[in-house]
């Protein structure tokens, strides 16, 4: 990977909430109208992730033809957002609600149209009210040890939803 994010070396440690859902649980839609997770997003990505080990989130995803960029592959755009979307999935861990304020995306490979992606976000550590994730892009059928064909990172900002919310919740 070729980016030029840089990750702090001093990041503190960041901690799992004891009251969220389990390793193993399905991670809750933070808002049923969210285009990467709602169940009521029409034309959403309806990604169904899952807690994992060491603040990992993981999903997997088809891509179908309506996410079509260039001929036959993936719109870049889409990659974005479910890398936003995995990241933000990750940090359901912590308890927290978290909006992203830096989103930096690798493209390393061309992804087909039909490819199945395994997608694993992870929150990396925090600092002061910001939380780094890293989030992955596999192909699926390419088995455990393939390397990925993009990688993201972001910055969230930690918020108080009631406040950051509160002009635009209907
Ligand atoms: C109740 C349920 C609700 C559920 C909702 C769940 C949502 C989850 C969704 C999940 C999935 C989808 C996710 C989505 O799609 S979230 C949607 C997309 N994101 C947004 O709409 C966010 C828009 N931006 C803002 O609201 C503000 O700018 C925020 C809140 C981000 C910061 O403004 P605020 O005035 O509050 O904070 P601050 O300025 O004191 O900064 C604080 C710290 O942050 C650092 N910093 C700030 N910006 C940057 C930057 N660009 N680069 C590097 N660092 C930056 C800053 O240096 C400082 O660090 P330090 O000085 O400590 O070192």
């Amino acid at each position: 990977m070729k980016t030029t994010f840089v990750v702090p070396d001093d990041l503190e440690p960041a901690r799992r909430d004891p009251a969220a859902p389990a390793i193993g649980e399905a991670v809750p839609p933070h808002n049923p109208r969210c285009h990467g997770c709602g169940p009521d997003a029409e034309n959403g990505l309806h990604l169904r992730a899952v807690f994992g080990e060491n603040l990992t989130a993981t999903a997997t995803l088809v891509v179908e033809p309506r996410f079509e960029g260039g001929p036959g592959v993936i719109h870049g755009g889409i990659v974005s957002t479910l890398f936003d979307e995995m990241m933000g999935l990750a940090n359901v861990h912590l308890g927290v609600v978290a909006v992203t304020a830096v989103l930096d995306v690798d493209y390393a490979r061309p992804i087909p149209v039909g490819t199945t992606l395994r997608l694993v976000g992870r929150v990396l550590g925090r600092q002061r009210r910001k939380v780094y994730s890293a989030v992955e892009a596999f192909d699926d059928a390419a088995g455990p040890d393939a390397e990925p064909l993009a990688a993201g990172h972001g910055i969230f900002v930690v918020v108080d939803p009631r406040a950051h919310f509160a002009a635009t919740r209907p």
